[in-house]
């Protein structure tokens, strides 16, 4: 297993030795970005009939705001079959339009159930220049996780969990699988979006970044990515590597597992990481677990779980692992809280080459 450094002159795998050989499992590599035929066809809009379809930008179609800007509900097509689309529309500063450019074109380039796609833009008004994403009925995953609201849709079992946290895995396995590789460089819950069945995708691309160390973009570009899931060794453009996304990702497997923040004042330690390792090293992983279902009744999915995340987190980025080997054992985690199998057989359990629990994981 290798992972994928941008360090300039070098952007080649560089060889990091895993005890494991989980990523068995995963017989397919996930297909590379589309050819050029094969590219997403997308829809060119009017800016007036975006503007209309969103009731002029209302605060009432208004589904959220973020730094880039706001993003709006909209109805497009014909009254007998219209489809619900989300409107992003960026603020005007020439950062956030560079982001708003960014994500364009990551997205106009390669497509996945497991992104929050882009179906169409519109470049009339150059200067209100607008994209059409998929809408997204459940909203971010940080809203499901975090909400106090009592019609927030809840995720109440462990095999839900599970099937969350492989489906961002695969998105950003997807990615770290592009040539050359993407690095997204903001995952984190709110990032997350939610279908009406609860299915996850990954978006706001705004950030994302080839890996292509002769690209002088990549060498000019200072690292950037959300407070509380920001890899600590990334701290120069040369040191951006896939295993950045890796960290990130560790930080909301912590957050889905136990129901914190990446950041919450409220406790202290304040930080997810210097909570729920210490908790895991002295052997008492059970109390990382979100105590509002409980933890995991198999002792293989409790045990292993929160190892993956810890695995994930290392301040050692050549010791966590690739995306690849984390979709293994989430994909094992997964058949394990739907069959139980592992324990009754005691066979064949993917996840065994994680540390035991209890043992350091550093
Ligand atoms: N495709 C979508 N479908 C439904 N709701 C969406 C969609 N995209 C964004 N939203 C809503 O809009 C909110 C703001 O999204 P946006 O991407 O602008 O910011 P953010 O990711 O929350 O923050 P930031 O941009 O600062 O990282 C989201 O939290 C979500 O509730």
């Amino acid at each position: 297993m290798g992972y994928l450094s941008c360090r300039a002159g070098s952007a080649v795998a560089v060889a990091v030795s895993s005890s494991s050989s989980s990523s068995k499992s995963l017989s397919t590599k996930p297909p590379p970005e589309s050819p050029p035929e094969d590219r997403p066809k997308l829809r060119r809009f009017l800016h007036r009939d975006l503007e209309a379809a969103t009731g002029g930008f209302s605060a009432d179609n208004l589904l959220g705001r973020g730094s880039h800007g706001r993003v709006y509900k909209a109805a497009i097509g014909s009254s007998a079959s219209s489809r619900l689309v989300a409107v992003k529309r960026p603020s005007k500063s020439r950062e956030i339009s560079r982001e708003f450019h960014n994500e364009f074109e990551i997205l106009s380039r390669i497509r996945s159930p497991r992104f929050v796609n882009l179906l169409g833009y519109s470049a009339d008004d150059p200067k209100d220049p607008l994209l059409v994403v998929e809408f997204m009925l459940n909203g971010s995953l940080y809203d499901v996780i975090h909400s106090d609201s009592p019609s927030a849709p809840a995720i109440s079992s462990w095999s839900k969990r599970i099937k969350i946290a492989l489906q961002i895995a695969k998105a950003v396995h997807l990615l770290h699988s592009q040539d050359p590789p993407i690095v997204h460089r903001d995952i984190k819950s709110a990032n997350v979006l939610m279908d009406k069945s609860l299915n996850a995708k990954l978006g706001d691309f705004g950030l994302a970044i080839r890996c292509n160390a002769e690209d002088q973009r990549v060498k000019s570009t200072p690292p950037a990515g959300t407070m509380g899931y920001l890899d600590p060794d990334y701290v120069t453009a040369d040191r951006l590597s896939t295993k950045t996304d890796v960290f990130s990702f560790g930080i909301l497997l912590l957050e889905i597992i136990s129901g914190r923040k990446a950041i919450d004042v409220r406790y202290s330690p304040s930080f997810i990481v210097d909570w729920a390792i210490p908790m895991i090293k002295r052997g008492k992983i059970g109390g990382i677990y979100d105590p509002v279902i409980g933890p995991p009744v198999d002792v293989s999915v409790r045990n292993h779980l929160g190892l993956v995340a810890a695995k994930c987190v290392r301040t050692c980025r050549e010791k966590r692992p690739g995306m690849e080997e984390v979709v293994g054992w989430l994909t094992g985690l997964t058949q394990s809280v739907r069959s139980r199998r592992w324990d009754e057989l005691g066979i064949g359990n993917p996840c065994m080459m994680v540390e035991t629990v209890g043992r350091p994981v550093e």
